[in-house]
């Protein structure tokens, strides 16, 4: 980046001074009755440059900006030389500079649009091409288990990127999916989540697909050498692991160290990054749950947005704009978080997979030139399907103490239009309400209003919605392959585009390892008490407890 801290730029001085003067004014309330066009002044439809058929709408009305404070926003966008590094990413420049790596998930959906040049580009059609031949083997019942007989499910096993991505659109895409063809994923290092998965499996009908990028994650290699055994335990043969265990990684000796052939390793490069990377061979439990041709309609809608975030002037950029809006509350505002809620049972994984995206790439106190920041950088992600946040905390989100912005997002059809639609009606009625409640509440006067004379002065208070609670609506027709990548890629440029402004490097992610390491000491000194060395009293008491109580 340009090295500079987010705070030196003269348009984030020039926000610190308009929010100090003017944020007691901005009433969504009164934003609203002083013009009557807000809603279309401040809402865009988003139509697939590609695709004229992939549309979605993005209202941005209900946040605490004006047009004056937008456009400062987007000086600040600018400042940062957001379309530099924007263009920096596409041409492959190792904007990963702890890692010294490019930043190319945008190539693993690009279909030889934009010209990228980098080792490994050429290879994506080439593994494209192995993921839909084996996805239609499986899915078409010529690829064969050991006994003879078709794969009935599928168990993904890996963690963190080499998992919520699949999981999430898996789920998200279930409408599209072959039904007698079961998604299985196993992350957790707990034997319990392995041991309940094996359960639903059949040994003759099951493949494995063991996930990593590194293949060296503790968890996933763990998983796996489990998962062999127990498949073992039936097959007894080995030559029989070929045909129920592939592999997703970048790291073709450890996949053949671990016994799985080449010719079932599925490729990608060092250019993609793990939680960016289900548009790579990461995606084949996707591919294979809902076909190859859905996955690609997949990429396919994610490309879309690439281009109209890499084409589209600042002003109309969506991401741009989600991205600049987000700064405002998280810097000037000092929220923490921001909540994700897809009001689509569908996308009920949606902000835990946005917790990886968001978190493991903006969490971080250093800049790319080393220095410590004197702002506040990625907010806390986290989120629920509507209408169930409903019933257990928008309590807080509408009356709390804290500022908690929000996307709202929901398809105005469903793909399950059960009692002519009445679900669907009820589901969006909420959709529609709450940003209307959390934006305009209910002022004392109308609750005394609705309880009569007799009302204590602690009821009324109590129901009383102070409002001017900031979200952003996104609506879309349906949701197909096709919108869940442009979504997706959405909130990816996003991301992206937040990293340049606060100046630090979202592709890394050293805030994981010291786990790892002090994990991997701790393991070797479980045995006895005696072994336990080099802690604080409160780590050795919780070891020795453990020691005492264990039953092995
Ligand atoms: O795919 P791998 O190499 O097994 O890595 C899984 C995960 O490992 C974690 O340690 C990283 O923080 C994640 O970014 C990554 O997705």
């Amino acid at each position: 980046m340009s090295g500079k801290l987010a705070t030196e730029y003269s348009s984030w001085k020039k926000l610190q001074q308009i929010y100090d003067a003017e944020h007691p004014r901005l009433i969504l309330k009164e934003l609203f009755s002083q013009d009557p066009h807000r809603f279309s002044k401040f809402s865009k439809e988003y139509v697939d440059p590609t695709d004229p058929n992939t549309t979605f709408l993005l209202d941005y009305s209900k946040n605490l900006v004006t047009q004056p404070i937008l456009d400062t926003l987007l000086s600040l966008a600018s400042e940062a030389q957001l379309e530099t590094y924007r263009d920096k990413m596409f041409a492959g420049e190792r904007i990963n500079t702890s890692e010294d790596r490019a930043v190319l998930h945008v190539a693993l959906r690009n279909f030889d649009d934009f010209k990228i040049q980098e080792n490994g580009v050429e290879e994506v059609a080439s593994v494209l091409a192995h993921m839909k031949e084996f996805s239609e083997a499986i899915r078409s019942g010529s690829w064969k288990g050991y006994t003879g007989k078709t794969i009935n499910t599928i168990v993904n096993i890996g963690i963190g990127g080499s998992d919520l991505g699949p999981v999430m659109v898996t789920e998200a895409l279930k409408p599209y999916a072959k039904r007698d063809l079961t998604a299985l994923f196993v992350s957790n290092i707990d034997g319990t989540h392995l041991a309940e998965t094996l359960r639903e499996c059949d040994p003759e009908r099951t493949l494995f697909i063991i996930a990593s990028k590194t293949f060296t994650t503790q968890e996933t290699i763990t998983n796996a050498e489990s998962a062999r055994a127990w498949f073992l335990s039936f097959a007894k043969d080995k030559a029989h692991v070929a045909k129920h265990f592939v592999a997703l990684s970048t790291n073709t000796k450890a996949v053949t160290a671990f016994g799985i052939d080449e010719a079932n390793m599925f490729q990608f490069w060092d250019w993609v990054g793990g939680r960016y990377s289900l548009w790579s061979a990461i995606g084949l439990s996707i591919a294979l749950y809902i076909g190859y041709d859905n996955f690609e309609s997949l990429l396919k809608g994610a490309h879309g947005m690439d281009k109209h975030f890499k084409e589209t002037p600042l002003e109309s950029n969506l991401p741009v704009l989600l991205a600049v809006v987000g700064v405002w509350y998280n810097d000037f505002y000092g929220a923490q978080t921001h909540a994700l809620l897809p009001y689509d049972q569908y996308l009920h994984k949606f902000a835990d997979y946005f917790q990886q995206g968001d978190m493991e790439s903006n969490g971080k106190f250093v800049t790319k030139s080393g220095e410590r920041v004197d702002y506040q950088t990625g907010p806390i992600i986290w989120g629920a399907a509507g209408t169930n946040g409903q019933h257990s905390f928008y309590q807080l989100v509408h009356q709390g103490t804290k500022l908690i912005p929000a996307d709202f997002l929901a398809p105005a059809t469903s793909h399950n239009p059960i009692a002519d639609s009445k679900h669907h009606r009820i589901l969006l009625s909420n959709f529609f309400a709450q940003p209307e409640a959390l934006a305009f509440g209910k002022t004392e006067e109308e609750v005394r209003k609705e309880l009569g004379s007799g009302a204590s002065e602690a009821l009324v208070k109590s129901k009383v919605f102070e409002g001017n609670r900031p979200s952003n609506s996104i609506m879309f027709p349906l949701l197909t392959p096709r919108t869940l990548g442009a979504l997706i890629a959405l909130y990816e440029h996003k991301i992206f585009t937040q990293g340049v402004i606060w100046g630090i490097n979202s592709f890394d992610q050293m805030g994981v390892e010291l786990g790892k390491v002090l994990a991997k000491n701790i393991l070797s000194q479980l045995g006895k008490p005696s072994d336990v060395t080099g802690h604080d009293s409160s780590t050795t008491g919780l070891i020795h407890y453990y020691q005492k109580n264990r039953k092995e």
